[in-house]
């Protein structure tokens, strides 16, 4: 025993002591950005060095630590750095406690100023008018497909996409009840629900399911009221204190939302990027085909393509609009031989942004 605590002792000592270390290797890496800082001009905060910074942390990593966690550690000391150079405001589809919250903070950290806004199209007009300096707003999720407004009002923004986000979405049911029998009714977005439903029916099949607005409107409902439940994510139930009974019930495992972050720039070069753009097809024969032709020619990937209704865009001329996503930055020259391509053949292009992908 006494010799235990001797050792623990010691092994103490070495953690203070490498403690003391990385506090000042941190601050003097933070002098350093402050630096950087001070010579950049506009644009403080770059998405392309930070990707890079991310992805040499999960190269270098020696372990035991994960690759993620030593991610997670140099995003939060990076959060703080980029505050010592410029405090960042980054808006998102609030309110407090959604998955675009979480998406916010995983990509942003800690340090930033979160301004939640009551819909999408106030996350695009806040940064346009100057209240943020970037928003998140979800793009698509592995079950549900494509979330149509973030899709139109990329469209009709001038705003461009800088990053994204993947965030794997875990939905709990949280509840002040004891025991699942006394949940007498369940709060949820409807889509949460509806990704949830095989796990609902086994476990609650009898109980109401009603839809509101948002996980966390549903979780501040299940907060107040005796009987009440909601299904929400982590941050929901931190938010309003409220006990998780069942964790990770949604049907797919691998349920994922990707979030994009839009600025009044893109990113430039990481090495390892994607670019998003919108075109539009005449409706005849062939006309997809043409317009994809120009990837294939020059050996670029297409990671997505999504359609949607040209509504009242470009006025009855054009059918569809087509959401595409390559590899590859715009400056890379196969990717801008392509565009160039493309823009002789489409009505309508516009590139919506060249950006990291997503390292973690
Ligand atoms: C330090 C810089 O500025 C910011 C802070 C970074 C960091 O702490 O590593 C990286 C990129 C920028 O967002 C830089 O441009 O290198």
């Amino acid at each position: 025993m006494a010799d235990d605590s001797h050792e623990l002792g010691q092994l103490r000592d070495g953690i203070d002591a490498i403690d003391g270390d990385l506090l000042r290797l941190i601050n003097e890496r933070a002098k350093l950005a402050r630096r950087i800082g001070e010579i950049k001009q506009g644009n403080i905060y770059r998405p392309e060095r930070e990707a890079q910074v991310l992805r040499r942390v999960a190269e270098r990593n020696p372990g035991p630590l994960s690759a993620a966690a030593a991610q997670r550690i140099v995003r939060e000391v990076m959060s703080a750095c980029l505050a010592l150079e410029q405090p960042l405001t980054i808006a998102y589809l609030g309110p407090a406690g959604t998955y675009s919250e979480s998406a916010a903070r995983k990509h942003f950290g800690g340090a930033p100023t979160l301004l939640p806004c009551p819909a999408i199209d106030d996350v695009f007009r806040v940064i346009e008018s100057g209240n943020a300096h970037y928003g998140v707003v979800p793009i698509e999720n592995s079950t549900e497909g494509a979330i149509g407004r973030s899709l139109d009002l990329l469209l009709s923004s001038p705003l461009q996409i800088c990053g994204e986000i993947n965030l794997p979405i875990h939905h709990n049911l949280m509840t002040r009840c004891a025991t699942l029998a006394d949940v007498t009714r369940i709060y949820s977005h409807a889509q949460s629900l509806a990704q949830c439903h095989e796990w609902l029916n086994r476990n609650l099949p009898l109980v109401p399911r009603v839809p509101v607005a948002s996980n966390a409107e549903a979780a501040r409902l299940a907060a107040g009221e005796a009987g009440a439940a909601a299904v929400a994510g982590d941050a929901a139930a931190e938010l309003y204190a409220l006990p998780i009974i069942a964790a990770s019930i949604e049907d797919d495992p691998n349920n994922t939302t990707r979030f994009v972050i839009v600025a009044e720039h893109d990113a430039g070069v990481s090495g390892s990027d994607r670019t998003s753009l919108v075109c539009s097809a005449q409706n005849r024969p062939g006309a997809v085909y043409q317009l994809l032709a120009p990837f294939a020619d020059n050996g670029v990937s297409m990671s997505r393509l999504e359609s949607r209704p040209a509504r009242g865009f470009g006025g009855s001329r054009w059918e569809y609009v087509f959401y595409i996503d390559i590899e590859g930055h715009r400056s890379e020259p196969a990717v801008a031989r392509a565009l160039e391509e493309l823009r002789h053949r489409a009505g309508f292009v516009k590139e919506l942004g060249s950006y990291p992908k997503a390292v973690y």
